[in-house]
């Protein structure tokens, strides 16, 4: 007997002899089950490490892949950033497998962690952890990157009360102005220079095996069909299908059925400055290019 057909059984309580049953990797949970209490009588639903980390990068749709991601029945996801391969590594890995959610037997477990993917020491730790740890990446067009985590930095400044001198000193660093060159070494231009990383990553986790590159404009025009790469990338069963996104005119963005991904997500980016455009176009066309080739896709980033 598979694990959801006991699983079946144990849901509708008639089998009380579960305990015994030798649980396998290969099966599928029904959603409810995520949160059923009656099943921890008979399988231990309990914090794992997990199988499967977001490394990154911020502002490309991070938050939109494991909110999509956590719909699925065989995974589950931890809320918050746990930065352990960062931060917080001096805590150990106990530390670290409480931070994740419980899980049944062969649920994927899953946490993101988007600045993971320029810090150094990461890729090596997550290897000696579990030299199988399945990587996520997913981009976007560097251009859009770097305005939209310059512009969300400066409407968190001025939440804080720093207001225009914030705003203005990463103007004046050459993310939105013409008239200064630009900066490679402003942060919002490094983070999405996606070459300087990738290699660290690639050398340690073989493409398509261990390491899948999601676009994120794809994701937010067409979610299913890069869910569905990811669903087979990670071999899960495909569970996507257009009915959970439901797309939303106001903000243009797709929603699930009874929530949008967060309120501070997708927000309106300015016209930029041809010129300023066209100078941060020249900048990253290089870089776009060699990470094409390392990960043997283009994206088509103009
Ligand atoms: N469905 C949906 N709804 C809203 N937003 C969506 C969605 N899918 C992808 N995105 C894109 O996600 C961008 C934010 O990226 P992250 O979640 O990686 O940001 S963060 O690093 O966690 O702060 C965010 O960037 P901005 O548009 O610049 O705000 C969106 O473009």
């Amino acid at each position: 007997m598979g694990i959801s057909s006991h699983i079946r059984s144990a849901h509708d309580g008639v089998s009380t002899e579960l305990h015994s049953v030798q649980v396998s990797g290969e099966h599928t949970v029904p959603k409810s089950l995520k949160t059923d209490q009656r099943f921890d009588r008979h399988f231990t639903r309990q914090p794992r490490l997990p199988n499967v980390i977001l490394v990154g990068v911020n502002k490309c749709g991070t938050r939109a892949l494991i909110t999509y991601l956590d719909l699925h029945p065989d995974v589950v996801t931890a809320k918050p950033e746990v930065n352990y391969f960062g931060l917080y590594y001096g805590r150990g890995e106990e530390w670290y497998r409480n931070q994740m959610p419980p899980s049944m037997p062969g649920q994927l477990t899953m946490e993101k962690s988007p600045k993971y993917y320029e810090t150094a020491e990461a890729p090596q730790r997550i290897h000696t952890m579990n030299e199988s740890m399945k990587i996520l990446l997913v981009v976007r067009d560097p251009v859009d990157r770097s305005v939209s985590n310059w512009l969300h930095a400066c409407r968190n400044a001025r939440k804080a009360g720093n207001d225009e001198t914030f705003c203005r000193t990463y103007e004046g660093s050459g993310v939105l102005k013409n008239e200064r060159d630009i900066d490679p070494n402003c942060e919002y231009i490094q983070r999405s220079s996606y070459a300087k990383f990738i290699e660290n990553w690639t050398r340690l986790f073989p493409l398509r095996s261990q390491l899948h590159v999601v676009d994120g404009q794809k994701l937010v025009s067409d979610p299913v069909s890069e869910l569905r790469k990811v669903e087979t990338f990670l071999g899960l069963r495909h569970y996507f299908t257009q009915k959970n996104f439901v797309f939303n005119n106001k903000i243009g963005f797709y929603c699930l059925p009874r929530r949008c991904i967060g309120k501070d997500k997708g927000v309106k980016h300015p016209t930029l400055d041809p010129l300023v455009e066209a100078k941060l176009r020249k900048y990253f066309k290089p870089l776009n290019q060699r990470f094409y080739r390392i990960v043997g896709h283009d994206f088509g980033w103009r």
